[in-house]
């Protein structure tokens, strides 16, 4: 605000000046009257700078459309590439502004202390966007990823003991366990479909499977352990609860119209319309509650008999335990668990098996690395489950390679928080309204933050040689900020999730890579990130899996 008050200051100084040798150049006419020609000839001029030449021909962000601003940045796909690009090309202090659709104003934020002052210092200064969390609320109630200030302190206080170190690790062999149904209903379809040779294989031993479809089932079967319920889509059990919660959330082209049309005109609008998709949801959404409430009702009542059957507490056991939530509240977080981490663990499974298949020499180290140090996923021998899998967080090329790719794929490329009361940012005053965008796809790979290699998979950056010459984990991946790597998000709204999905991702990337060879199965296509939420590859990821004698 200063330099803009000294350089006003300056120019005015300047036309003064200006008027004054025109005067004595020329002797022709009052200093005055040149003065406010000057003066007006000036602020013409600037007004046709500022509003056609800067921002049509001059300004990095030129070429905005008629009406849509920049607004379609955020949908470009990979979702956050744009975002990137500016960073790279605008010169900025923290905040690049730019107009989205019909002129809104749009705040991206690029540097760690903009970042931590939108996640961290004032999070609830900035709030998720309302017309995205009324049109979530219809489906999930008031769950913890929809409410604001008092009640989302209060949530995240009373959920966040459900998600500490010590929960995750009673869910160890749990989660093992599931890997190794998971590496062994794969290796059925390897051996039950055999189309391909990889290296001269016996053609029953490879095949090409298109993994996300396994990773999806996984994923759930995953969740539900949260939940305290296996739902055993992995063993194509047909749970109902998971029949209605997929029809609800398959991404159909008519969902995805409805879905336009909530964020476009406003969820109450819509809801109110005579559209089938609607008596639809509520139908599902009716279907979906009673066996939450089902779920709910047994879980209680083995805790109240306990009768439990599993010697791990699931995070709805503690729920219910804590006395915090009424049966509707955690039927809401229910279904916020599953919509949470259901898709974004799925996708980001896919793009380690992509980055493996693509790295076959970091595939083969992995490989020794696990096999050295955790169980057979094909043994049979039941005291593995008092195996310490904490040792799983310790593998230096595990956790490399896990958030590695967690860095280069963030599930969540790009998310946005409307400001609701005027604020600071970057040192600037920014009015209610704003909306701000935070891009973790291109922060996570700015190479002002991660160096001139940012695009590249390099799981090295997670891995520290000690005086020994022994590899170690690093956390940081090598940079000097916390704010470089936001696939989490950071502060009071960062994932719930985290430490839940890198453990569960430790164990199936373990157990997958120690029973199978992966390669491309055309080692020339192009893979294309797509989606705006758990982005994916566009067309599926087929791998040629050859099953390994382990
Ligand atoms: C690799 C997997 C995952 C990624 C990359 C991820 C990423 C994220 C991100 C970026 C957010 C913040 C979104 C925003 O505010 O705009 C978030 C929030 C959340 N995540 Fe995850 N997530 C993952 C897995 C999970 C899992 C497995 C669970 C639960 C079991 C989970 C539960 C949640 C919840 C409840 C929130 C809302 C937290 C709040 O607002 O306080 N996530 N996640």
């Amino acid at each position: 605000m200063t330099s803009n008050a000294s350089r006003s200051t300056l120019s005015l100084l300047g036309t003064m000046a200006t008027a004054l040798a025109l005067q004595s150049c020329f002797q022709r006419g009052s200093f005055a009257v040149l003065f406010v020609h000057l003066l007006c000839l000036e602020v013409i001029t600037y007004c046709v700078y500022m509003v056609v030449i800067y921002p049509f021909f001059l300004s990095p962000l030129r070429g905005g459309k008629f009406l849509l601003g920049h607004g379609m940045a955020a949908y470009e796909q990979p979702a956050g590439n744009t975002f990137l690009k500016w960073m790279r090309n605008v010169p900025n202090d923290g905040l690049i502004f730019y107009r989205g659709l019909f002129y809104q104003d749009r705040l991206l934020v690029t540097s760690p202390q903009a970042l931590s002052e939108v996640l961290v210092t004032r999070t609830y200064d900035f709030q998720k966007p309302k017309i995205l969390r009324d049109f979530l609320r219809l489906f999930l109630g008031d769950g913890l990823i929809i409410v604001e200030e008092d009640l989302h302190q209060f949530q995240r206080k009373n959920i966040a003991p459900a998600f500490t170190f010590r929960v995750i690790k009673e869910m160890y062999p749990v989660f093992w366990a599931k890997a190794k149904q998971f590496v062994r209903v794969v290796g059925e379809q390897v051996a039950h479909s055999p189309q391909e040779t990889l290296h001269n294989a016996k053609a029953e031993d490879a095949s090409v499977v298109e993994i996300g479809r396994w990773a999806s089932q996984v994923s759930l079967d995953t969740i539900g352990i949260a939940i305290g319920q296996d739902f055993q889509t992995l063993a194509n059990s047909q749970d109902p609860l998971i029949a209605n919660y997929k029809e609800l959330t398959n991404p159909t082209f008519e969902n995805q119209i409805y879905f336009l049309c909530n964020m476009v005109l406003s969820p109450t609008f819509v809801s109110a319309l005579p559209w089938r998709v609607n008596q639809r949801n509520k139908r599902l959404l009716r279907n979906i509650a009673s066996k939450c409430l089902g779920l709910i009702e047994t879980k209680k009542e083995e805790l109240e008999s306990g009768t439990r059957a599993s010697r791990y507490s699931d995070v709805l056991s503690l729920l219910i335990e804590s006395r915090n939530f009424s049966t509707s509240q955690l039927v809401d977080q229910i279904l916020t668990l599953m919509v949470a981490g259901h898709e974004t663990t799925w996708s980001t499974f896919t793009w380690i098996t992509f980055l493996l298949a693509r790295h076959p020499g970091i595939q083969q180290n992995l490989r020794n690395e696990v096999t050295e140090n955790l169980p057979c996923p094909k043994s049979a021998d039941p005291s593995e489950v008092d195996f310490d899998f904490d040792v799983a967080e310790k593998l230096p090329i595990l956790n490399g390679v896990c958030n590695e790719t967690l860095r280069l794929y963030p599930a969540i490329p790009v998310t946005a928080r409307d400001v609701v009361r005027p604020t600071q940012l970057a040192g600037q005053h920014v009015p209610a309204g704003t909306q701000i965008i935070v891009s973790p796809w291109a922060i996570n790979r700015d190479e002002t933050l991660w160096g001139a290699d940012a695009h590249e998979f390099k799981p090295e950056r997670w891995i520290d040689i000690d005086e020994a010459g022994k590899q170690r984990v690093n956390n940081t991946g090598g940079t000097h900020s916390n704010y470089a790597f936001l696939t989490f998000l950071h502060g009071p709204r960062s994932c719930i999730g985290q430490g839940f999905a890198k453990a569960e991702l430790r164990l199936l990337v373990a157990a997958f890579v120690a029973c199978f060879e992966m390669q491309m199965a055309d080692p020339h296509e192009v893979v294309i990130p797509y989606g705006v939420v758990a982005v994916k590859p566009k067309t599926g990821l087929h791998l040629r899996l050859k099953r390994l004698p382990v």
